[in-house]
C-alpha cells in the first residue's frame, strides 16, 4: 500500500548545494555533469549540452571550455578510466556522488587539454567540497590528480601502445571481425584525433576553398584547415555550403539526381543530403518522424534559399506515388561518427545495433514500395556495423527479387576506388581519406548501396 503518511508531512526546507564562484569553476560543474549525465542515461552529448547550457549562464569562452573538456573526456575515456583506476589503490569508493566524474573532467584537462595542472586539480578539488558525498574522498581525488599530473608521460606512453585502449570491447571485436586487426586498430588511432570540418559546396569547391583557407577534396567537398565559428565564416549568411562530412555526402553522389526528378528522401532530417538533391535541381520530398529535427531541416533549407516538401510521417507506414529515385539514410547507431561524436562508442551497446537492424530491415522494404520500376533507391547508415550495412542489403535483395545492385563506379566519387567494396557498394572507414596531417586525414564511417527496381 502506498504510503499516506508522506503526504501529510511538512515539506523539508530545500537548501541548494553552496556552489563556489571561483573562476572557471561553472565550466568544469557543467563539464562533470554533463559527462555523468551521458553515462547515466545514455543520451547524447552534443543534445545535452544544449539542453544544460542555457541554464548553466555560462559566457561564450566557458562554453566552449566545457564542451571542450566533455568532448576530450569521452575521446580518451578508456585511458582516463584507466589512469584513474590504476591509481586508485582501493578501487573507486562508493556513495562518493559526483567523485567519478569529477576526476574524469578533471583528468582530461590535465591529460590532454592545454590547462595548467595546479588549475584542473584546485578546481576539482573545490568542486568535490561542493557536494558531501564527494567531499569526503577529496584528500584521495587530489592524490590522484597530482599523481596523475606527475605521471602524464607515463600515461600518454602507455595509452599510445594500447591502440584499442579508448574503444569499448565489443566494438573492438566487430571491428577486428570485419575488418581484420591492423584496419580495426587503424580506427580506433583515427577515433583519437579531433576530426576536420568539411563543407559542401552548392557550386565552385575550388573557389570556396581558397576563400575559406581549406582543401577542395576530389568528391567536391571543401576541408577546412583550422576549425572555427561557422556562422562568421564567407558564404554562411549567404546560403554558399553547409557543413556535412565529406562521407556522408556520398550516398547522394550514388542517387545522381537530375533536374526535374521527384526523389523521396525517407529519414531526411536535419537535411545535409536534402539540401544535396534539391540543389542538383530535383524536386524533392523530405520526410522524417521527428518534427524537432524537421524545424531545423526547414531552418537550414531555408538558410541556403533550397526548397522541399516536407513530410512529419512513419516511413514504415507511409503511403505515395512511386519516385524516379529514393533515399533512405536509416536510422543506426552512428559507429561511423565516433571521431565527430566520441559519447557514441560509450553510449550505444551491441542491443540498439540490433534493434535498430530490425528497424532498417522494414525501412527498406518501405522505400523499396516507393520506387518506381526502373527507379534507383540507395540506402546508407553511418555505422561501421555490417549488420547494418552489407548484412542488410544481402537480406534485403534475398527478399526483394525485383531489384538489383547497380555497382558505383570510381569516377562517380572522384576516383576513390578504395571507398567501393567488392560487391562494388560504399564502405568508407575512418582512416581513409589521408591528408596532410593526422587532423586532415579521414573521414566518416559510411555504407551505402544503389539498386535498381526491375
Ligand atoms: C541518420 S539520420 C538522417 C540524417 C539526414 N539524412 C541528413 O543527411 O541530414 C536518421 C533520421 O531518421 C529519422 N527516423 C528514424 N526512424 C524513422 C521512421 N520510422 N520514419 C521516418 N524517419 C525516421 C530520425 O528522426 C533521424 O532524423
Amino acid at each position: 500500500m502506498a504510503d499516506q503518511s508522506s503526504s501529510r508531512r511538512p515539506a523539508r526546507p530545500e537548501t541548494p548545494p553552496k556552489l563556489d564562484d571561483a573562476p572557471g569553476l561553472p565550466a568544469r560543474r557543467l563539464a562533470a555533469t554533463v559527462i555523468d549525465e551521458v553515462l547515466r542515461a545514455r543520451t547524447a552529448l552534443d543534445e545535452t549540452l544544449e539542453r544544460m547550457l542555457p541554464e548553466s549562464g555560462l559566457d561564450a569562452a566557458d562554453a566552449s571550455l566545457a564542451r571542450a573538456i566533455a568532448v576530450t573526456a569521452f575521446r580518451r575515456l578508456g585511458t582516463i578510466q584507466h589512469a584513474i583506476d590504476a591509481r586508485l589503490e582501493r578501487g573507486s569508493p562508493r556513495k562518493s556522488g559526483p567523485f567519478e566524474p569529477i576526476l574524469t573532467a578533471a583528468a582530461a584537462q590535465i591529460l590532454f587539454l592545454d590547462v595548467p595542472d595546479h588549475a584542473a586539480v584546485d578546481l576539482a578539488i573545490r568542486h568535490l567540497h561542493e557536494d558531501a558525498r564527494s567531499a569526503r574522498y577529496a584528500a584521495l581525488g587530489n592524490a590522484v590528480l597530482r599523481r596523475l599530473a606527475r605521471e602524464r608521460d607515463a600515461v600518454l606512453a602507455e595509452a599510445q601502445a594500447e591502440v584499442f585502449g579508448d574503444t569499448p570491447d565489443w566494438l573492438v571485436e566487430s571491428w577486428c571481425t570485419a575488418y581484420g586487426e591492423d584496419t580495426a586498430a587503424a580506427m580506433a588511432q583515427s577515433h583519437r584525433e579531433e576530426p576536420p570540418l568539411d563543407l559542401s559546396v552548392k557550386a565552385d569547391p575550388a573557389g570556396w576553398a581558397e576563400k575559406l583557407d581549406g582543401i577542395a577534396l576530389p568528391i567536391g567537398s571543401v576541408r577546412l584547415r583550422e576549425r572555427q565559428a561557422i556562422a562568421g565564416l564567407p558564404g554562411f549568411d549567404e546560403g554558399a555550403w553547409w557543413v556535412q562530412d565529406a562521407a556522408a555526402a556520398l550516398p547522394v553522389k550514388l542517387l545522381a539526381p537530375k533536374p526535374g526528378e521527384r526523389i523521396a528522401d525517407l529519414c531526411a532530417a536535419p537535411g545535409g543530403k536534402t539540401a544535396q538533391i534539391a540543389a542538383a535541381g530535383a524536386s524533392v520530398t523530405a520526410l522524417d518522424r521527428s518534427s524537432p529535427r524537421l524545424r531545423r531541416l526547414k531552418a537550414n533549407l531555408a538558410r541556403l534559399g533550397l526548397s522541399a516538401e516536407v513530410v512529419t510521417a512513419d516511413a514504415v507506414t507511409w503511403k505515395a506515388d512511386p519516385f524516379d529515385a529514393v533515399l533512405l539514410d536509416a536510422p543506426c547507431s552512428a559507429t561511423g561518427t565516433i571521431r565527430r561524436h566520441p559519447d557514441v562508442a560509450w553510449t550505444k551497446l551491441p542491443e540498439d545495433r540490433d534493434r535498430l537492424a530490425a528497424l532498417q530491415a522494414r525501412l527498406f522494404d518501405a522505400a523499396a514500395a516507393l520506387t518506381k520500376p526502373g527507379g534507383r533507391l540507395v540506402y546508407c547508415t553511418c555505422s561501421l556495423e555490417p549488420q547494418e550495412g552489407e548484412e542488410q542489403t544481402a537480406a534485403f535483395l534475398a527478399r526483394n527479387p525485383q531489384f538489383r545492385r547497380e555497382p558505383v563506379r570510381p569516377e562517380e566519387i572522384g576516383g576513390l576506388a578504395d571507398a567501393i567494396d567488392s560487391n562494388g557498394d560504399i564502405r568508407t572507414l575512418p582512416h581513409q581519406l589521408q591528408g596532410e596531417t593526422p587532423r586532415l586525414s579521414g573521414w566518416a564511417g559510411f555504407y551505402a548501396t544503389r539498386l535498381i527496381r526491375l
